[in-house]
């Protein structure tokens, strides 16, 4: 079965990969990309994405009108990403979405709006399979070794952290651990922020760096012992194998999911 599908922030770091995937596949037809400039128009083509004959319009809310879709692929930013995602079910799109910044109240909103449509979506904090691995293991690891702080770095063009992946993966080991605040009961910042950012009784730490691309440490602590996981995306490829699968299988969703695992076979 072909799946017809537009992408948002087609000319961003992950959009032009997307594009390239999709041309890659015969089964995904791209039937039209969406940013907002000529400016954006200009680096798309620059980087190669007219020969791939990307039509692009100026919104989602343009794009919806003007391509046939069955799949809108989103990522673009934290502020437009719900406003997109409604547009999309509204017009009978399954949004995949891999930009962070939707809240939990987002979400249950968004549920609410797919479940009325009866249409499918996926939001993924992140897309490759490694990462979600990390997580999962990080969740189970949790029953066990209680004492946990999430690490994770990224590029310095990342506009948002904690990162989506680290609340994902919080709220994942916070489902095999009870709320217990770590550390000295009396212990105090000497410089605000030093022991990071505090969810449901343990830190999550923040590194943004040019270099990096997008990486993950969950720490965990236990008497005479210590377990690292850790998963690095070292190119933006590392995500397309993910985004792949959840095109084709929000195809058959009528609901939202939220996370790569629900849809593996874990
Ligand atoms: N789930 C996952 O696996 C992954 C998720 N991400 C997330 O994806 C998102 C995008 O990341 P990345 O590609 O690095 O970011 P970029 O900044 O490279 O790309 C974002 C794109 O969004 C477009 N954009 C910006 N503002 C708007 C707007 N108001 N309306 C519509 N489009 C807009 C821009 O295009 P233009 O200016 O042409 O409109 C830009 O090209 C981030 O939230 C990031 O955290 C990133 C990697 C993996
Ligand atoms: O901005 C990025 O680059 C990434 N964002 C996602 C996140 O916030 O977790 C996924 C991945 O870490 C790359």
């Amino acid at each position: 079965m072909s799946i017809r599908v537009i992408v948002a922030g087609a000319s961003g770091r992950m959009g032009q990969e997307v594009v390239k995937m999709i041309g890659q596949h015969d089964h995904l037809i791209l039937t039209g990309g969406v940013s907002r400039s000529q400016k954006g128009r200009d680096i798309g083509e620059a980087l190669g994405l007219a020969p791939l004959g990307i039509d692009f319009a100026g919104s989602v809310q343009e794009a919806l009108a003007k391509f046939d879709a069955d799949v809108l692929v989103d990522f673009t930013t934290p502020q437009t990403v719900k406003e997109n995602m409604e547009l999309a079910i509204q017009a009978g799109v399954r949004p995949v979405v891999g930009t962070s910044g939707l809240s939990e109240q987002d979400l249950k909103e968004l549920e609410e709006l797919c479940r009325e449509r009866g249409i499918g979506a996926i939001v993924a904090p992140n897309f490759a399979i490694g990462a979600v691995l990390m997580m999962v293991f990080a969740a189970q690891a949790a029953k066990y070794l209680p004492h946990v702080e999430i690490i994770e770095s990224h590029h310095d063009r990342k506009l948002d952290a904690p990162s989506g992946t680290a609340i994902k993966t919080a709220e994942l080991i916070t489902k095999n651990r009870p709320e217990m605040k770590q550390g000295h009961p009396e212990e105090e910042e000497v410089l605000d922020g030093a022991r990071g950012a505090y969810y449901q009784g343990f830190r999550i730490h923040s590194v943004r760096l040019p270099g990096l691309v997008a990486h993950q440490e969950v720490l965990f602590g236990g008497s005479g012992q210590l377990l690292t996981i850790r998963h690095d995306s070292l190119n933006r490829e590392s995500f397309m194998p993910g985004v792949k699968l959840a095109i084709e299988k929000v195809m058959e969703l009528d609901h939202l999911v939220y996370g790569l695992e629900k849809i593996l076979d874990l």
